[in-house]
Formats: structure tokens, C-alpha cells, sequence
């Protein structure tokens, strides 16, 4: 998911795309917080991505491009005893718990200012990274880049892993299809399907299929981006996304 600035090329798309109000797309001020998590997946090591992302250089990076670089660390998530699958979910508590620690601090760096790189981590931790940017840009809207959807239910995932799920616990129209799941009590919906673009889709299950197509959501896959050009492809995306509000898109 993209959540910060733009820059290069597509910084220009989107400065086109606004027009007058394009002055505030360069950050100021970065956040960079860390989540040392694994538990959405079955495998370990993706834990240690904040500490192997840091040690590559990336808050030296981010200072030279003159950013203001705020580096608060990472959350320390603690052990949840007794965690056992839930309609098939695995690690339930122990993600939902994560998460919402997780969208408490993104709330709050990116109430404070900052534009926040969130240091994972599996893909689950997108829950709380989004959910925190909801609670501040109440007319937020998603680019999610990956080659996978993750946005299938409890019902339909076929691993149970939840880091083949975090969209489907962000949208509205799906509210009806999942289930309490413990460890969730605090997650309310906050994305309408209209508010999200896929860009480099590959991998995409049955179910997540049908829901895509259900819900008339705007993908693009990695055919579309080879045929269109990555160029062509965020312009369309952007219009998509700016075309929500009419007085945005003139
Ligand atoms: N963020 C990821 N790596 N997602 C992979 C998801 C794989 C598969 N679709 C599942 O639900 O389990």
C-alpha cells in the first residue's frame, strides 16, 4: 500500500491530477515506526523487517531527500496466552491485539503530522496501519500495490491466514459476510469498495475473485500493467480515486 509521498513520475500524475491543491504533496515530516510481527502467516523471519529494512540505510536515505525523519521505534507486541483458531483464523487474538495497538500509534503520529512508513512485518498489520490512517483522513482512499488481494473472509480464505485477509475487515459491503472474530471487537469497517484500487494483482483466490466482481472494485493486474505501461495504469487509478469527489477531478 502506498501511503507515502509521491515522488518522480507519479508525484507529477498526481500533481496534474489535483492541480491547485498539489501543494501539499511533498511530506515534511516522516514517521517511521516499526512492527516486528509475523503471526498473520505461518512462517517466521518477516518479524525482523524492521530492524533489516533500518540497517539497509532507510532513515539515512529518507533525511537525504529532505524529509524530516521522526524514527519512533518499534511497538512491542506482547505474547496473547492461549490462542487458539477461530472459524479456521488462525492467531486470532494475537493479530487482532497487534492491530490494534498498531492503529493507535499510526493514529496518532499521523494526527501529529507526520506522513507515516509503517516497518513490517506480515500483511496483516495492514488492519491497523489503514484503520489508524482512517481514524485521522475520514475521506481516505486505498492503492493497494501487491499481487495479492487479501481480501478474502474467514469463510472463503483457504490458508486462514489473516494476512490473506486485512481488506476484508476495512470495507463496509463485506460487513455482513464476516464474523466476530475474537480479538476484533475494536474494528469497525471504514472503507467503501469504491475508495480502493488494486494495482499489480497475480495472485488472486476463488473467492477473492467473486468479492472483486461482486463489488465492482477497480483492479489492475500485472497483464494490465504490462500491456497498459505503469504510467497509464496510476493515471487511471488516480482518476478512479479523485473521481469519488466531483470537484477534485475538474
Ligand atoms: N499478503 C500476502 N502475502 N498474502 C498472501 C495470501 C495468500 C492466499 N491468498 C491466502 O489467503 O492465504
Amino acid at each position: 500500500c502506498i501511503f507515502m509521498a509521491l515522488r518522480g513520475p507519479l508525484s507529477r500524475i498526481l500533481r496534474s491530477k489535483l492541480g491547485k491543491c498539489s501543494q501539499q504533496t511533498r511530506a515534511e515530516s516522516v514517521a517511521v515506526l516499526g512492527a516486528p510481527f509475523c503471526r498473520g502467516q505461518k512462517r517466521g523471519g518477516v518479524e525482523q523487517g524492521p530492524k533489516v529494512i533500518r540497517d539497509a540505510g532507510l532513515v539515512e536515505r529518507l533525511s537525504s531527500l529532505d524529509y524530516s525523519v521522526h524514527d519512533f521505534g518499534d511497538l512491542n507486541f506482547p505474547p496473547v496466552e492461549k490462542d487458539e483458531p477461530y472459524m479456521g483464523v488462525k492467531f486470532p487474538r494475537t493479530v487482532g491485539a497487534a492491530n490494534k495497538m498498531l492503529s493507535g500509534a499510526v493514529s496518532r503520529a499521523v494526527g501529529a503530522g507526520h506522513r507515516l512508513v509503517l516497518l513490517g512485518g506480515d500483511h496483516s498489520l495492514a488492519i491497523g496501519s489503514v484503520s489508524g490512517h482512517a481514524r485521522q483522513c475520514p475521506d481516505l482512499c486505498l492503492i493497494w500495490v501487491d499481487a495479492h488481494a487479501d481480501i478474502n473472509t474467514p469463510m472463503c480464505s483457504p490458508s486462514g491466514n489473516l494476512h490473506g485477509q486485512p481488506v476484508a475487515f476495512m470495507l463496509k459491503e463485506l460487513q455482513d459476510k464476516m464474523p466476530s472474530i475474537p480479538g476484533f471487537s475494536w474494528m469497525k469497517p471504514f472503507l467503501s469498495s469504491r475508495d480502493l484500487v488494486y494495482v499489480g494483482l497475480r495472485d488472486v483466490d476463488p473467492g477473492e475473485h467473486l468479492i472483486l466482481k461482486n463489488l465492482g472494485i477497480q483492479y489492475f493486474t500485472m497483464r494490465d500493467i504490462d500491456r497498459l505501461g505503469i504510467q497509464r495504469v496510476m493515471e487511471v487509478a488516480l482518476d478512479h480515486l479523485l473521481g469519488r469527489y466531483p470537484s477534485l477531478s475538474e
